[in-house]
């Protein structure tokens, strides 16, 4: 078992990382809670909950809330039923809230937390890959039609408990998805980090000391982050690597069509080509490409027009009066944030969904 402290301006909180973490989920409780309300999805709740109420204590009053599995559930219609069982169950404002899955319950159910009662304690309790990153550092949220999680707030657990012998039960697509965002905390961090991951292939079965370890290192970059700059007035831009053009594709595709790792590894390899182009570099494009296609990661798109992507990367929460702003390489380790005239983008757009090619 593995005990990282994230410590920033206004909170602090355990994120445990082990092996069968369910089982003894109620000892890393930070303290008694008399109401406890598990959130989870349809897939997660067939293998996990049982496991989950089972090791709560037998004082608290437990109820469950299921929504349909899927990035389609991070909606207005889910979060209004949600709020409608917080408040039928009674849970008051001493009450817990349980996200039990990936990152699509964590954003979700942390939100309903964060504005029940103006919020109430939460834990993330995390099974997916992707969710090394979704259940640290306090971002919650719900997508709009137009937006990737335009509705939401920076509200931090009361813990991470991380069990990765959940991981043992994700299909090969959740795996791509979630090594997409460790590849991610390589780019932003070190080459050596990154080099490591490169070498894993998705296509066997994951060995899960490998992964772990990828995972808190994963954890250790965010981390980082978030603890120097909680609410992204500076650094934190960082951890959006790749996801200015990922978010537009997801919104654009429709929720669910790709996961969010798939969108944000062609948002990566849009990013890396924009940073050679702008700082006169030499990038590991070609690496990457081949890393991500031996692996199976979808790498051509539905033919998208390409305003419909320049105004929903617009839509993105980082532009200031219009202007997209993307997260750029200077070199491996040396992430940037800079702006893009709308002309530039397209142009440079147009060449990158050339080289890639659509379906
Ligand atoms: N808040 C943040 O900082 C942050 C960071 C990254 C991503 N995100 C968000 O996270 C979401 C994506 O998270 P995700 O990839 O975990 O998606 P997800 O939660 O939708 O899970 C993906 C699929 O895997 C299934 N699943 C989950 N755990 C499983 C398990 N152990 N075994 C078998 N199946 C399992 C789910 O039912 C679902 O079908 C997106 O909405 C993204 O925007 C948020
Ligand atoms: O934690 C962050 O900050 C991130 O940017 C992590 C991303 O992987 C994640 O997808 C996040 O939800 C994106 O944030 P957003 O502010 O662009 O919605
Ligand atoms: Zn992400």
């Amino acid at each position: 078992m593995h005990k990282q402290t994230i410590t920033t301006s206004t909170n602090q909180y355990d994120v445990v990382v082990g092996d069968d973490l369910l089982s003894t989920l109620y000892t890393y409780l930070p303290k008694a809670y008399q109401h406890i309300l598990v959130v989870t999805d349809s897939v997660v709740n067939e293998l996990y909950t049982e496991k989950v109420l089972t090791h709560l204590p037998d004082s608290a009053k437990v109820s469950v809330h299921v929504v349909p599995a899927g990035e389609a559930s991070k909606s207005m219609e889910q979060y209004s039923e949600l709020l409608t069982e917080a408040i039928v169950q009674q849970l008051d404002r001493k009450s817990l809230i349980i996200a039990l899955g990936g990152g699509m319950i964590g954003d979700l159910a942390g939100f309903v937390a964060s504005t029940y009662m103006r919020g109430i304690d939460y834990i993330q309790v995390p099974t997916t890959i992707l969710a090394h990153d979704s259940s640290v550092g306090g971002k919650v949220a719900i997508n709009h039609p137009e937006g990737k999680n335009l509705i939401g707030s920076f509200y931090p657990p009361q813990a991470v408990i991380y069990d990765v012998s959940t991981l043992q039960s994700l299909p090969d697509k959740e795996i791509r998805s979630g090594y997409a965002e460790v590849v991610k905390h390589g780019f932003i961090s070190n080459r050596a980090y990154l080099d490591d991951v490169l070498k894993t292939d998705l296509t066997t079965q994951i060995d899960p000391i490998v992964t772990t370890e990828h995972l808190q290192k994963g954890i250790a970059v965010k981390a980082s982050v978030v603890e120097r700059d909680e609410k992204e007035s500076n650094i934190r831009k960082y951890l959006n690597f790749g996801h200015t053009l990922g978010h537009a594709i997801e919104s654009e595709l429709g929720y669910g069509q790709i996961t969010h790792g798939e969108a944000v590894a062609i948002g990566m390899l849009f990013a890396i080509r924009v940073s050679e182009y702008k700082f006169k570099i030499s990038l590991p494009y070609d690496a990457f490409y081949r890393w991500l296609s031996a692996n199976n990661y979808p790498l051509q798109l539905p033919a998208i027009p390409l305003e419909k992507l320049v105004e929903r990367m617009k839509i993105d929460k980082k532009s200031e009066n219009s202007t997209v702003q993307l997260v750029l390489l200077k070199e491996i380790g040396e992430p940037t944030s800079e702006n893009i005239s709308d002309e530039e983008l397209t142009d440079l757009l147009e060449k990158f969904m050339g080289e890639l090619g659509s379906e």
